[in-house]
């Protein structure tokens, strides 16, 4: 299918500054077109990704993708769509984090061949630029009522808004000229709240490099969610990409858990796969909605693209072990991720018999409670059910020395710790 038939399809079309011209652009040729992130954290969470999957898909599709990391913008803080001011971060901060965004990145887009992407960084024409400069060349052509009538800059004004942020898409259309001027970038591609910093830039194109060739600025739709809540969070907070942040297991999980009013259109536009599989997964979610076959299909994607296929295999053998009961096989890394959430009691020197252990680590309320719960086959230790009111754990019963994972109940997990 065609790039932007596919796109439509896909729902990610918000805004094109020129339909038509768009169109005939993409039909013709094969473009360098760029996205832009600013370091605010050192790692992305999922809000960030649709952006550059879509650019991704410009990839796929022969265009040479530019990935924009805001070394300096981050500097200074966006004030698109932000209702309250910025505290700045310190430039320390902002260099570390950087270059977790840029290995993050890397990992999405291919860099081989001619379409292969370009990542740059803002610093490296913004960083060292001296104040008469910017404000003779750059300053001088965009006028403040032009940046008073956006909206990001309006909808501030009374609640107040410094110089510092109102400046900020000066320095994202410095970029739009600079990639225009020095990479032929023709087009900005962004969230729906990055239409200004991008019509922006085109202004500057127009008035700082008349000779250049048409530019255009696409966005795409926020991530909405069909109970109204905001997308990619959790009650554990944002979803980051970071494994260290968010464990490859409950990236997974998060998306395992998408409602089926909302799976079909996260396949479309977080995935890569084809509209026939889409489609046969939406009939799976119309017809046999219990088997989930929708959400396992995303959630796999979605683990392999950003984890790589050891971590989704990890991550399915723990969703596996614990719906199961069966955690035999799991490793102590393993029970870490899956786990992470259940009750956990540090253990430090000799193990008391499983009576005791249940009633200190809170297991069991009472030693008659946890008599009876062991004696009823209520326990199990590791997966393994165990009966002996008498059982002293040994150092067998901790996995790779470090955890013991005791189950009361069908569905209860709770975890020793040993020190
Ligand atoms: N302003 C963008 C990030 C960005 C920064 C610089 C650019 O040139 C482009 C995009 C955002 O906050 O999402």
């Amino acid at each position: 299918m065609e790039l932007l038939e596919d796109l439509q399809w896909r729902g990610i079309v918000y805004q094109q500054t020129d339909e038509e011209g768009i169109e005939k652009l993409l039909q013709k040729d094969k473009i360098a077109l760029y996205c832009g992130v600013d370091p605010t954290a050192d790692s992305m969470h999922i809000g960030h990704l649709l952006p550059f999957l879509t650019l991704r898909r410009f990839q796929k599709h022969g265009h040479k993708p530019i990935v924009l990391v805001g070394g300096a913008t981050g500097t200074i803080g966006d004030p698109s769509g932000k209702k309250e001011e910025r505290t700045l971060q310190t430039m320390e901060q902002v260099q570390k984090n950087v270059d977790g965004l840029r290995a993050q990145l890397e990992k999405i887009f291919s860099v081989d061949g001619d379409n292969g992407a370009l990542l740059v960084n803002n610093y490296d024409w913004i960083g060292s630029m001296d104040v008469v400069t910017f404000l003779r060349d750059f300053g001088k052509n965009i006028g403040v009522n032009y940046m008073l009538a956006k909206d990001t800059v309006s909808s501030r004004l009374e609640s107040g808004i410094s110089f510092t942020e109102f400046a900020y898409t000066i320095l994202q259309a410095m970029d739009f000229y600079y990639l225009n001027k020095n990479h032929n970038c023709r087009m900005q591609i962004g969230g729906s709240d990055q239409w200004g910093n991008i019509t922006t830039g085109l202004e500057m194109i127009r008035k700082m490099n008349p000779e250049s060739e048409q530019a255009y600025g696409f966005t795409i739709p926020l991530v909405t969610k069909s109970d109204g809540t905001k997308f990619g969070k959790t009650e554990s907070g944002a979803i980051w990409l970071d494994p260290s942040k968010t464990s490859p297991y409950e990236f997974y999980q998060f998306w395992i858990n998408t409602a089926d009013a909302d799976v079909v259109h996260y396949l479309k536009i977080f995935t890569f796969l084809e509209q026939t599989e889409i489609e046969a997964l939406e009939t799976s979610v119309n017809e046999e909605p219990h088997l989930r076959k929708a959400q396992k299909a995303l959630a796999e994607a979605m683990t392999r693209l950003i984890h790589g296929d050891n971590a989704l295999k990890q991550a399915e053998s723990i969703t596996k072990a614990l719906f199961s009961g069966d955690i035999k096989s799991l490793s102590a890394d393993e029970i870490e991720q899956g786990l992470k959430d259940v009750p956990t009691y540090v253990q430090e020197g000799d193990i008391p018999n499983i009576v005791d252990l249940l009633v200190a680590a809170g297991i069991s309320p009472s030693k008659r409670q946890a008599r009876e719960d062991v004696q009823n086959g209520a326990v199990s230790i590791n997966g393994e059910k165990m009966t002996d009111t008498a059982y002293i754990l040994s150092n067998e019963d901790k996995v790779d020395g470090r955890f013991t994972v005791i189950r009361r109940g069908k569905k209860k997990y709770y975890l020793i710790q040993y020190k």
